[in-house]
């Protein structure tokens, strides 16, 4: 059986109700029609919370955080982010709602390379109104700040973000999710090319930056030294 634990309740003054960041129940997914479906346990998130998931390779953890994006389409059950079931959306409103309300960050990061350190951070709010609002006092401003608070040098953001090293473009690839402060942010193994003490202080602030913006984070990892760090765990199973 897959196990979510979770600790005490997070941040927040439990008199007001707190809104659902997302809700999934009974969800399946199928790459190939010859393998077994992936099943996923139901988790619900609420919003501002952080959510581990770690499970064995090939357990299905980059395909939740896909049909989390919206990228592919469950073959069965519910998948609610920020009370809009994903289902009722069509491929092109499915993207609208990810780039206004997700930051994600891979595990290859998928930066621009011929954009400068600054341009790559600004991305989301070039592609969303929404999210350009939101990135306060102003995008760059925004983007100078986030850079800064991850340690990215200035002599850097005006230069393509190529010149940099793995754990720098790393930070870059997390400034770029929480600005413009969506409401999910969605990690994938961001963590697999630092050591132990690199990896931590990343995980630091990018937790401390969610918590700053409201983001709920969901955060895929082999690394269970990693969980303690995070309101809920889940754990995927191999498939059978
Ligand atoms: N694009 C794809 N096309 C076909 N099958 C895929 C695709 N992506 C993943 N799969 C299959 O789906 C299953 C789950 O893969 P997934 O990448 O989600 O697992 P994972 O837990 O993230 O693994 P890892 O920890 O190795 O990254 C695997 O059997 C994999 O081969």
């Amino acid at each position: 059986m897959p196990d979510m634990t979770s600790k005490t309740d997070v941040q927040g003054d439990s008199s007001t109700p707190r809104q659902q960041a997302l809700h999934i129940s009974n969800l399946a997914f199928r790459w190939d029609q010859t393998q077994p479906p992936l099943s996923y346990p139901d988790i619900t998130l609420n919003a501002g919370e952080h959510l581990f998931l770690r499970g064995p390779s090939g357990s299905g953890k980059s395909t939740l955080l896909s049909l989390l994006g919206g990228l592919i389409v469950p073959d069965a059950g519910t998948l609610t982010l920020l009370g809009t079931e994903l289902a009722g959306l069509t491929s092109g409103q499915r993207d609208r709602f990810r780039a206004d309300h997700m930051g994600v960050i891979f595990q290859q990061f998928n930066l621009v390379p011929y954009l400068t350190t600054l341009d790559n951070v600004m991305l989301p709010c070039r592609l969303s109104r929404k999210r350009r609002a939101q990135a306060l006092p102003t995008p760059a401003k925004e983007a100078e700040s986030l850079l800064t608070e991850l340690g990215i040098p200035e002599s850097h953001w005006h230069r393509r973000v190529t010149g940099l090293s793995v754990g720098q473009q790393q930070r870059v690839a997390a400034a770029r999710a929480l600005t413009g402060a969506p409401e999910l942010i969605l990690a994938d193994e961001p963590t697999s090319a630092l050591d132990s003490d690199n990896r931590d202080r990343f995980i630091e602030l990018l937790l401390g930056l969610a918590a700053e913006k409201r983001s709920s984070v969901v955060f895929v990892s082999h690394d269970q030294g990693l969980a303690k760090r995070f309101d809920h765990q889940i754990a995927l199973e191999t498939i059978q």
